[in-house]
């Protein structure tokens, strides 16, 4: 058996606007999915996934079954559950070149899914990880991001950016601009998250965002502004010192950056009233920033304070149903157990 995992991640900002080519700084966060993979003897694929909102399934499918999971909820539900999954696993008989593998894969997360977090990301990484060296097929983690991120293209319905799987396959802070994925040095920032308890349908809000700037020029300028914005934060990244503490300036200058952010994104309608509010409660409780994080539609914000001020305020908001402190993760994808 081999167990392999990969951490979650916030934007500091540029989601959406990274899958039209402008830049995105995506941070990978201490929350981390973790997947056992051992290869079966037959051809078939055995998925146990206890965070599935499909109140802990087992699947068993492949092999000379209809090729469907045998599992008694609606079909649409189990298909929506699995893709990433299921994408893991082609992308690894891919590329072992083994395309009658059989695996039973089970996948531990502690990142909420759909919530903005990257949960997807993270389980297509570390799946393929593990099933990669399972096969004797080991991948190196840029050979698994760019794996990863064809995985989520297909799920997504073409439209994925490379972000989350090189962030994630990589971890540490990345700027990504098109095929163009690097780690950048990045001071500690003190982010917290607010998790409303929901989720969005990432393939559905890049399809609304898609649709908004095909039809206005103003929205296809809004998504242009963003990239903007990033590429203005980054050369306030490169000014600061990686090895310090950040600085008050630092995180007032990233926090506007962050409002600013929210703004645009709260514009190609991807926010909700849920994540506003929380945003509202981490702005007034005196936070340098603070946005949505990845597709939104619902889920998670990030704001930047270093004091417990936003925590408390956010644990005291209506909304918000779980607050925590997301370190910066050093280590993207790990090995755990081979
Ligand atoms: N713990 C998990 N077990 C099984 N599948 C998971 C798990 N976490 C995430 N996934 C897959 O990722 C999907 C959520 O990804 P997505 O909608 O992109 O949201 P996000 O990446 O923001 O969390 C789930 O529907 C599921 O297919
Ligand atoms: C909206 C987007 O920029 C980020 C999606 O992040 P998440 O899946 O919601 O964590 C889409 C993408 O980059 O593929
Ligand atoms: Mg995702």
């Amino acid at each position: 058996m081999t167990v392999s995992s990969a951490p979650g991640k916030v934007y500091l900002f540029g989601e959406h606007a990274v899958v039209y080519g402008e830049p995105a700084v995506p941070c990978a966060i201490e929350r981390r999915a973790t997947v056992s993979v051992e290869v079966r003897d037959d051809s078939r694929v055995r998925v146990t996934a206890p965070d599935l909102s499909l109140d802990g399934f087992t699947v068993e499918y492949g092999g000379d079954g209809d090729g469907r999971p045998d599992v008694n909820v609606a079909k649409g539900l189990v298909e929506a559950g699995i893709a990433y999954v299921d994408a893991a696993v082609e992308q690894a008989r891919d590329a072992a070149d083994a395309p009658d593998a059989g695996f039973d894969v089970t996948v531990e997360s502690a990142i909420p899914l759909g919530a903005g977090l990257g949960s997807s990301a993270a389980v297509v990484v570390a799946g393929i990880d593990a099933a990669t060296r399972e096969l004797g097929h080991p991948l190196s983690p840029e050979e698994l991001a760019e794996r990863a991120y064809r995985a989520e293209y297909d799920v997504q319905d073409g439209q994925a950016s490379r972000a989350d799987t090189f962030c994630c396959a990589v971890g540490g802070a990345v700027r990504v601009e098109g095929d163009d994925c690097r780690r950048i040095d990045a001071p500690n920032l003190p982010f917290v998250v607010g998790f409303d308890g929901g989720a969005g349908d990432t393939g559905k809000l890049v399809a609304g965002v898609r649709e908004l700037r095909e039809e206005y020029g103003f929205a296809a300028d809004t998504v242009e502004s963003i990239g903007d914005l990033v590429r203005h934060g980054e050369s306030v990244l490169a000014d600061a010192d990686p090895a310090a503490e950040p600085t008050d300036e630092l995180l007032a200058e990233l926090g506007r950056l962050m409002d600013f952010d929210h703004g645009l994104l709260e514009a190609l309608g991807v926010s909700s009233r849920t994540l506003d509010n929380m945003v509202w409660a981490a702005r007034e409780a005196g936070a340098h920033g603070a946005k949505l994080t990845g597709a939104g539609g619902g889920g998670c914000i990030v704001a930047l304070d270093e004091t417990p001020e936003t925590e408390t305020a956010l644990r005291y908001t209506a909304e918000c149903q779980d607050v925590f402190r997301a370190e910066l993760a050093p280590d993207g994808v790990r090995v755990e157990e081979e």
